[in-house]
């Protein structure tokens, strides 16, 4: 069972899609005064996308007054509990206008464990920008097999969608994303946005797991106790 340790909500994700590949490389940091390992989520897309936004919301559980266009970056973390392990989620919210994060890309993907790939569903050339995106991450060497998900947000705007969802769909399926679509502003939307969060760490934890257990079939000594650990209860 995950478990938000703050706020000890679950959340079920509007998630569209279910296709990402089960194996990748992790090597979590570990914040080594506590123990706890985090997870870096780096959040990126076109400027006012709402990227700040849903990241306040998964973090701090309210949707911004005001927000201003991110310079570089932004660090915001969150602690949770999943199968009873604390983890610290360190979410990346990064500057979508070019002159603010030159200088600072190479660091987004530097260690990067899932990347959020986010579009406003009110204007479809955030959306037909995800290609750049994609590219650009890709451009950084980020492994093909680190957890991606993609977010239409805005959703709240219904009179305005100019992006279907079936279009949506096609590209997440076609890049081997899970689509949520979602708000960062309507409240009854929070939890779907703490599932977005929630699915990758837990997803990054089930994975480590099963790079744990290969480990140690390779040595052939503790491999029937890990063959026996209970899979993961992600909430995707
Ligand atoms: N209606 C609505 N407005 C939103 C939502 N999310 C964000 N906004 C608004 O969209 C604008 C941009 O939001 P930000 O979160 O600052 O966008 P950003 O992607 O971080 O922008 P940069 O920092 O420039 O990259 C702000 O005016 C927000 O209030 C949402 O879910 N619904």
């Amino acid at each position: 069972m995950a478990n938000e340790a703050t706020e000890n909500r679950r959340g079920t994700a509007n998630v569209r899609n279910a296709n990402l590949t089960s194996s990748f490389d992790l090597s979590a940091s570990l914040d080594h005064s506590v123990q706890t390992r985090i997870f870096k989520i780096i959040v990126i897309g076109d400027s006012n996308v709402g990227k700040t936004c849903l990241t306040f919301r998964f973090t701090g559980g309210s949707f911004p007054d005001k927000t201003e266009a991110t310079i570089g970056v932004d660090f915001r973390e969150k602690a949770v509990e999943i199968e009873g392990e604390k983890i610290k989620v360190q979410v990346w919210d990064t500057a979508g206008q070019e002159r603010f994060r030159k200088s600072m890309v190479e660091h987004y993907y530097r260690n990067v464990h899932a990347v959020v790939f986010v579009y406003d569903v009110t204007k479809m050339a955030s959306f037909q920008n995800l290609k750049t995106w994609v590219q650009e991450c890709d451009g950084h060497r980020v492994s093909p097999s680190v957890p991606r998900v993609l977010v239409g947000n805005k959703c709240d705007l219904v009179d305005q969608i100019q992006v279907p969802s079936s279009t949506a769909l096609k590209f997440a399926d076609a890049h081997n994303m899970l689509l949520f679509e979602t708000s960062a502003k309507d409240p009854k939307e929070s939890q779907n946005v703490d599932s977005i969060f929630m699915c990758l760490a837990c997803r990054l934890k089930a994975q480590r797991s099963l790079l744990h257990r290969d480990v140690m079939r390779e040595d052939g000594r503790l491999r029937l106790g890990h063959e026996s650990e209970p899979k993961s209860t992600c909430p995707c």
